[in-house]
Parts: C-alpha cells; structure tokens; sequence
C-alpha cells in the first residue's frame, strides 16, 4: 500500500494555505512535516484525514483499495486535542474508540502497558496528567488497526521518557509496514524518515 498526495492544495476560511503538495509513501515510510506556525501543516494533516476538502490535487491510496475504499479511511488521527472524554474512565475511553474504529488490534489493557499507564484504567481520565493524558490518546493509536497515522506534534506535554517510549511505538509501526504523517517543531526521534517543509514557496 502507498499513500500518495499529488499537487495538494488546501485552504481555510477562503484563503490558500498550501499548494502543489505532493508526496508518495510506501510501508514503513514516515514523513516529517516541518514549518513555522500557521504554515499548514494542521491543515494538511486534516485534509489527508479526511477532515478537510482538499481544494485541489487528490489524496490516494495505490493497493489496499479492497480493506481501504479511501485514503481516510486508513488512517489514525492523533490531533492536538486528545478526543477523550473527561467523565468516563479511561478503560471506557478506550473501548469507545476501539469500537468506534473497529479493526480491533490490540486490548485496552494492552495498549495502556505499551504507553507506561498500566495502572490508570480504572480512573476517570479528567484525572490525569497533560502527559498521561496524551499517553492514553497515543494507546488509541494501538487499541485498532490503521496502517497511516496521522500525527499533529505528538509529543507536546510528554516527558522525554514518553517521548523515547512514542518513538519506539512509531518505529516497531514503521517496521510492520505502517506509515506515518506527522507534523512537529521538534525531532521525533525517528532516524531515516523523510522531510517536508511547509510555508515556503507560497
Ligand atoms: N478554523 C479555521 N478557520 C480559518 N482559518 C484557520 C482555521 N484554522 C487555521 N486557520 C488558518 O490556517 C492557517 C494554517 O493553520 P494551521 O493550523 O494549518 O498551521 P500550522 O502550520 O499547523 O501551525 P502551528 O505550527 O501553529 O500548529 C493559519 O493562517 C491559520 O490562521
């Protein structure tokens, strides 16, 4: 499977944001999205998401068509806000989005041993921590299958223990064959993975 982005263009309120994005990533590829703020790179990520209309180019998806019938939806979308309910306990979080998105991978419990918060299942999530918080929305990632994630700055508020332990979890997806987007201001500890540079050019 490829995610291929060709002569993208998006806009919010009207006005350009980007344009003549282009990309093609095969398994286990990752591209890095870099650029000053307000240059884009949210916008791109929801456009791939499906969360935006592209306002030009296409968004596709080359194989996999028959599990996939578009390129959103084969992709996980960890955006700023974590899209977790503080009233319901975090186990109950979980099982929302595993059954939300289907492709069920790994257990709730699983997951929350993989992001170090083995014992937090039980407690309401508007508890936790910035950094727990953003651990539990990482371990939504992991609780249903979806070869592409789509990652706004991941690790804003984790600690650099998480932020190691978020670059394994991204490595081992890269190495089963997965692909990631991610947009970020700071390495990710990746190594061999591609760039993009927004806000130059327009
Ligand atoms: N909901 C919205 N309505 C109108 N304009 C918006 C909206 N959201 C973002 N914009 C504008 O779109 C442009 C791109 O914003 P975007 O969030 O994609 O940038 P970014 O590169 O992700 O920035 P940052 O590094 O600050 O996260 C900015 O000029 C921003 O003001």
């Amino acid at each position: 499977m490829r995610l291929i982005a060709e002569n993208l263009c998006g806009e919010r309120g009207g006005e350009q944001v980007f344009q003549g994005i282009g990309f093609d990533l095969g398994e286990g590829d990752a591209l890095l999205v870099t650029g000053p703020n307000g240059s884009g790179k949210s916008t791109l990520l929801r456009v791939v998401a499906g969360l935006l209309p592209a306002s030009g180019g296409l968004i596709r998806l080359a194989g996999g068509r028959e599990t996939f019938p578009d390129a959103a939806s084969a992709c996980h979308y960890l955006g700023h806000g974590n899209a977790l309910k503080t009233a319901l306990s975090v186990n109950e979080n979980l099982r929302f989005w595993q059954e939300f998105a289907g492709d069920p991978h790994l257990s709730v419990g699983e997951a929350l041993d993989m992001v170090g918060l083995p014992q937090v299942g039980d407690l309401p999530y508007g508890y936790l921590s910035t950094g727990q918080r953003r651990r539990v929305s990482i371990a939504k990632l992991l609780v249903s299958y979806r070869p592409v994630w789509l990652l706004d700055e991941p690790t804003a508020g984790l600690d650099k223990a998480s932020e190691a332990q978020f670059a394994a979890l991204m490595g081992a997806h890269l190495e089963d064959g997965g692909i990631i987007l991610a947009a970020t201001h700071i390495p990710l500890g990746l190594e061999g993975v591609g760039a993009l540079r927004m806000g130059e050019g327009l």
